[in-house]
């Protein structure tokens, strides 16, 4: 048989599992794959891991070979938590591709087009706050994408009225989802035959917590769509995704299986805006790539004094940008692209699994391995990206100063498994970098004595990896920017 990849010797038993790094293992996997190659394995027990750091390879197998590479990894635990639901922990087959579809249809670049009327007034509101309460600025621009997908999935008036019920719900089913992976569940996990013991037996604690987790994941699901529900029939019109896909559904007939893949997409949706990892709520995505832009700019004041002058010459001072001027703005898209590239909001991508064994490179990948691709290894790749620690949005612009054809972002994934968000997504981090860029100077804060605070690189060592706290001074650039702020439609009318 063909040899694995190559990779730390494993031991006999456990195989590498000590030796899996506990701190930011992409940067330990980065540093392996110099030593073991750009793909290399690890066995922990008897789960096999690849990890994929370089684009190429990535493309060979997760995009080119992606009928045998877009299974999620089975967690028994995340089943027995009924997590199942979830569109991005579905494995490979029939319901996936309902749910893919589903997402797809609705978050596809032309579909998302819909959404901007509601991005643009949150993100409106998001600099009335920055005005207001400037010291606040993390809540802010974490609030901001929570209500974009609040207000899509259930409408604003109802999401306004039970944000905070349905957030808390989702807080609690997202936060007890973490236990998942706690000690006493990862022993299921490993080895998946514990959970047919019966629960007097040593060891079985994993099922109260898999139980306390299902009540609450059960609830995340049902209140806002039986709410939605409720108010269709008492003839209310309610303007959001999950009320025009089950007026849809009802005018073929309602189908019950249809009804059920739609409560589970619009909870996938809910679900985004929280982090299992984090003790903050509301972290997402969205919100990890806002926190890197704001830090960027205290980091390379230069990229943001260019930035304004483009926003000024090209949009004016009469006006705040919208999506129309994204095309004419080229260095604000380098700053974009630079953001995501920068420090990639989830580093190790979200794993792929294999459904069927598979030979590369004259090395074996056995069916049902963890594929792990390191994003930060590949947006860091020297070869490509010259000094890549330094935040530089010139990498992305060419000789006649408009943006160069990388426009690949690494941050969404790969192949059929790729973010079906990244058209909203991108739309929220853009409009709400030039919207910034051009009413507000972002620069260090100062302490009592006018000296700046220094901010440190800190970052969460999760799944998603956000910037921890830091100070920064956000102030109106004029009077005219404050006007053009306090201006601004918040409102529904468009
Ligand atoms: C900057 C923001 C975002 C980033 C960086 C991001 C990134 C990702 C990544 C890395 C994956 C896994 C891709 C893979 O397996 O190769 C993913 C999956 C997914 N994302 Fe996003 N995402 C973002 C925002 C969103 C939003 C706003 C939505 C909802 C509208 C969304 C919905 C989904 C869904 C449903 C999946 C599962 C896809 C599947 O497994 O087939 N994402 N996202």
């Amino acid at each position: 048989r063909l040899p694995y990849p190559p990779g730390p010797e494993p031991s006999l038993i456990s195989g590498n599992a000590r030796d899996l790094p506990a701190e930011k293992p992409w940067l330990t996997y980065s540093r392996w794959a110099k030593q073991y190659g750009s793909i290399f394995h690890l066995r922990e027990y008897h789960q096999h891991i690849i990890v994929v750091n370089s684009l190429k390879d990535a493309i060979a197998l997760l995009e080119k070979r992606s009928r045998i590479y877009s299974d999620r990894p089975a967690v028994t635990m995340v089943d027995l938590m009924g997590w199942d639901f979830n569109a991005g922990l579905i494995r490979y087959g029939d319901k996936w591709r309902r749910h893919r579809r589903l997402f797809q249809e609705n978050f596809r670049k032309g579909a998302s087009v819909n959404y901007r009327p509601l991005q643009t007034r949150e993100i409106h509101n998001l600099l009335q706050k920055l005005l207001l309460t400037p010291d606040n600025f993390m809540l802010h621009y974490r609030t901001v994408a929570a209500a974009i997908l609040m207000a899509t999935m259930y409408d604003h008036d109802i999401s306004e009225i039970n944000l905070e019920r349905f957030v808390t719900v989702a807080e609690q089913a997202v936060s007890k989802m973490g236990d998942a992976f706690l000690p006493g569940a990862a022993a299921v996990n490993t080895f998946p035959f514990l959970q047919h013991l019966p629960s007097w037996f040593p060891g079985t604690g994993f099922r109260a917590l898999a139980e306390g987790c299902k009540v609450y994941t059960d609830e995340m699901q049902n209140v806002p769509f039986e709410f939605v529900k409720d108010r269709m029939a008492s003839g209310a019109a309610i303007s959001a995704l999950t009320a025009t896909l089950l007026e849809r559904n009802n005018a073929r007939g309602g189908s019950t299986e249809a009804e059920a893949d739609i409560k589970a997409i619009t909870a996938t949706a809910l679900t985004k805006p929280f982090n299992p990892d984090e003790q903050e709520a509301r972290t997402l995505k969205t919100v990890s790539a806002l926190g890197t832009f704001f830090y960027a700019m205290l980091v390379n004041s230069d990229a943001q004094r260019k930035a304004q002058e483009e926003i000024d010459t090209v949009v004016g001072t009469n006006r705040l940008p919208d999506y129309d001027d994204r095309p004419t703005l080229p260095y604000i898209e380098a700053i974009y692209r630079e953001v995501m590239r920068w420090r990639p909001v989830t580093p190790l991508s979200i794993s792929h699994a294999t459904s069927e064994e598979d030979i590369y490179n004259g090395y074996y990948i056995p069916k049902g391995s963890v594929v792990m691709p390191n994003v930060w290894a590949m947006a860091h790749d020297e070869s490509i990206y010259q000094q890549p620690d330094l935040f530089r949005p010139e990498r992305f612009i060419d000789e006649n100063g408009q943006v160069n054809d990388d426009d690949l972002i690494l941050s969404f994934g790969f192949g059929r498994r790729m973010c079906p968000g990244r058209h909203m997504a991108e739309a929220t981090v853009w409009l709400t970098i030039v919207t910034v860029l051009s009413t507000f100077d972002i620069t260090k804060a100062k302490d009592e004595d006018g000296n700046e605070i220094p901010v440190d690189d800190d970052y969460s060592d999760s799944v998603i990896s956000h910037k921890l706290p830091f100070q920064c001074s956000i102030t109106p650039r004029s009077a005219a920017a404050r006007d053009l702020i306090l201006e601004a439609n918040t409102t529904n009318d468009s």
